[in-house]
């Protein structure tokens, strides 16, 4: 058997970035940006008031001086002329410093009657200007690859971008097999149980950048398989779920290889998990996940999601792992690397007593898996472990 990081590199070498694509801003948030932006503009494009009050020429600003009201400077209306000495103009938030001025007295600072303003006793430093370019200058960029934020798409739109280049997003055919599962909603017969893997894992897939396609559940039988298999040839990555262990009825392993599939590898050592496989099927890369709904998930975080990742062009790296300190003694482990449910509150972690990977409920409590490598030792409360974030 392999290790964890052992069958991640063999994942990682079945999948690579794939093309890109452009969409507009407001379909972009949360896709992986592929080229830079680049700014087309400057932003302010002009020296803008960061007040609402009075522009004028900073070195005239004496306590209780007095000055003539020439015009007015607001956003999308400037003030064409130029403001002389005793003079100033009535200005908005965002509207451009009229020539002459270089400073805006805010409006609380001043006494007006008719045309004339009178400062106040004391004011503030000032000068409540914004300097043209301050934001950004044409030719600065927004850098690639990078997962988009709001706050990337509002600079984009700033900066006069309305498409963006991303990586397109990766399709990720889910394969449930056997003859127990029915789908949520329909009336289960006494044998079976509601197929629920495909939920969580496509709730993680699409939240992780690509998109899960839901095929019809395969059957345990080789024709009703291979029926599934063809149905996702378009995709870029198939994930079988279940029929992956020794039993007489798991024949995923079986009906990919008759399909042609070239297996990287099966079974890994780490609990739960141990059943999966990968491999390439023509141009798809193939994972086949252990049916218990735990196992499913958790080889979800560990390996699917860093192959999103990848195939994002967001680069080849295991999930990234924080620290934290037991609540609790924790016996020795055995010789799988074990991810356990977990608890973290601040800087504590608390491991369930219950981690049958059949326990979904468990799963829904936890906000983390608590990693203990092969062979780790007892720990003692107080000692510090390496989890993921759920
Ligand atoms: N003799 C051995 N038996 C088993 C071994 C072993 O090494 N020797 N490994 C065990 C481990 S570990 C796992 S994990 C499971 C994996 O089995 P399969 O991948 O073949 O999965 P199934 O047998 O099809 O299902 C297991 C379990 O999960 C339920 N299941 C399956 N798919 C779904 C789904 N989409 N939604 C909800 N539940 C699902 C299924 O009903 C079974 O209860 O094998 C152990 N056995
Ligand atoms: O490895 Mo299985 O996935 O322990 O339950």
């Amino acid at each position: 058997m392999i290790t964890v990081t052992e069958a991640l590199d063999a994942i990682f070498k079945l999948v690579g970035p794939l093309g890109t694509e452009n969409v507009r801003l407001a379909e972009a948030a949360g896709r992986v940006l592929a080229a830079p932006v680049i700014a087309t503009r400057m932003q302010p494009p002009f020296a803008a008031s960061a007040m609402d009050g009075y522009a004028l020429n900073g070195v005239e600003a004496d306590p209780e001086a007095m000055f003539r009201v020439i015009g007015e400077s607001a956003a999308g209306h400037g003030f064409d002329g130029r403001v002389g000495p005793g003079e100033c103009v009535r200005i908005f938030t965002g509207a451009p410093l009229p020539e002459g001025t270089n400073r805006v007295i805010i409006q609380e600072d001043t006494d007006r009657k008719g045309n004339l303003i009178t400062l106040a006793r004391k004011l503030d430093k000032g000068p409540h200007v914004r300097p043209a370019g301050a934001d950004f200058k044409p030719g600065d960029t927004i850098p690639a690859p990078r997962v988009l934020t709001p706050a990337d798409l509002a600079l984009a739109a700033a900066m006069n971008v309305p498409n963006l280049t991303v990586t397109r997003k990766p399709v990720v055919a889910l394969l449930a097999t056997g003859d127990e599962l029915v789908m949520p909603g329909e009336a289960p017969g006494p044998d079976q149980i509601i197929a629920s893997n495909s939920f969580g894992l496509k709730a993680l897939i699409d939240a992780n950048g690509g998109h899960a396609r839901m095929l019809p559940i395969a059957r345990d039988n080789a024709d009703s398989l291979r029926t599934a298999f063809e149905l996702a040839t378009d995709a870029d990555l198939i994930v079988t779920i279940g029929g992956a262990s020794v039993g007489d009825h798991d024949i995923v392993a079986d009906v990919a290889a008759e399909l042609g599939m070239d297996q990287s590898f099966y079974k890994v050592l780490m609990r739960p998990g141990k059943p999966l496989m990968a491999g390439r099927m023509g141009d798809e890369a193939m994972i086949g996940l252990p049916g218990n709904p735990v196992s499913s998930m958790v080889c979800g975080h560990v390996f699917l999601i860093p192959a999103l990742r990848a195939m994002l062009g967001l680069g080849a790296s295991a999930a990234p792992r924080k620290t934290a300190r037991l609540a609790h003694d924790a016996a020795q482990n055995g010789q799988r690397e074990h991810y356990m449910r977990a608890r973290v509150d601040g800087d504590q972690i608390t491991i369930f007593d219950s981690q049958d990977s059949a326990l979904l409920s468990v799963l829904a409590q936890a906000n983390a898996l608590a990693i203990r490598p092969a062979s780790d030792p007892a720990r003692s409360a107080g000692d510090e472990i390496a989890y993921l974030q759920i």
